[in-house]
């Protein structure tokens, strides 16, 4: 049976929410981690199918197949990858940022437009950036955190309503708004692969299970929503604002994003070169 995993912030229920209810059928068991855990869970082999960050892909594509038409991706804002900041991005050189070490794609990103948009060098340090962690979060001293997933939003939607994090970071970067203004591209933030060593049957089967509940997801979203108010305590408007803005396929704008982040990255020396490689469409 195969092992896949999936992360447990509210950006998956559109893609896993059929699969939860008993809807979809996947012929494996879940496992739930932060996308840092999948990635290195992926690369021990200790899962055979996973959404993963879309660094981890480019790091290592040799060991990996993207499943096709299947990502979790933004063109514009995304509202869950925020830089919360106590100054002006450009006025953070030599300063500390602290970044989520829930995250791989939007730390590459971050500093791919510190060099490139903002154009300065701060200290990035590696933090605690769950929901779990919030309260702690003036503990450390800093200039700026990087926050990913259900903390990230809750806090934008937090400081949106004019609460304390307004006050305490009041320059908020979305990180897909930033992208797409540089690069006029959507930005993939996951992408789900499977071990090249798969049963490529099995691997199929798992695809075909995570499209049809990804369909359904798409169809549910009021319900979905009402979920994902439960889990983050943002209202269930806001979720199904967040979702409106995500989308879960992989066609060519999203490849063409994609390609131009890993391109950059290997301009970067930050990943090899690589290529893409699909696992046949279920
Ligand atoms: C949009 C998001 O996409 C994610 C960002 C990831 C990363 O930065 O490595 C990995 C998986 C996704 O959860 C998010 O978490 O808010």
């Amino acid at each position: 049976m195969l092992r896949v995993g999936r992360i447990p912030y509210i950006n998956c229920f559109p893609v896993y929410g059929a699969i939860d209810r008993g809807i979809v059928p996947l012929d494996g068991s879940l496992i739930t981690g932060i996308p840092t855990v999948l990635n290195r869970l992926m690369a021990d082999g200790e899962l055979d199918v996973s959404v993963v960050s879309a660094v981890e892909y480019a790091r290592d594509a040799k060991r990996y197949l993207l499943l096709p038409e299947l990502g979790i991706t933004s063109d514009g804002p995304v509202r869950s990858v925020m830089l919360f900041s106590k100054r002006p991005p450009a006025e953070l050189g030599g300063r500390k940022v602290i970044v989520s070490r829930s995250s791989m794609t939007s730390v590459a990103l971050l500093e791919l437009l510190f060099e490139n948009v903002w154009r300065c060098r701060p200290e990035f340090v590696l933090g605690d950036a769950e929901l779990v962690d919030v309260e702690r979060f003036e503990d450390e001293p800093h200039e700026a955190r990087l926050v990913i997933g259900d903390a990230a939003l809750k806090l934008f939607d937090q400081a949106n309503r004019g609460g304390a994090w307004a006050v305490r970071y009041p320059f908020r970067e979305d990180l897909g708004g930033v992208w797409k203004s540089w690069t006029g591209l959507p930005f993939v933030f996951a992408v789900w692969v499977a071990q090249r060593r798969a049963p490529v049957h099995e691997a199929l089967s798992a695809h075909a299970s995570l499209i049809a509940s990804r369909d359904w997801g798409l169809t549910h979203i009021d319900q979905l929503s009402a979920q994902a108010a439960l889990a983050t305590g943002v209202s269930r408007e806001v979720c199904a604002e967040y979702f409106s803005g995500l989308d879960y396929r992989l066609s060519y704008p999203h490849l063409a994003g994609l390609t131009e982040f890993f391109r950059r990255l290997v301009l970067a020396g930050r990943v090899p070169d690589g290529t893409l490689a699909f696992l046949p469409a279920a």
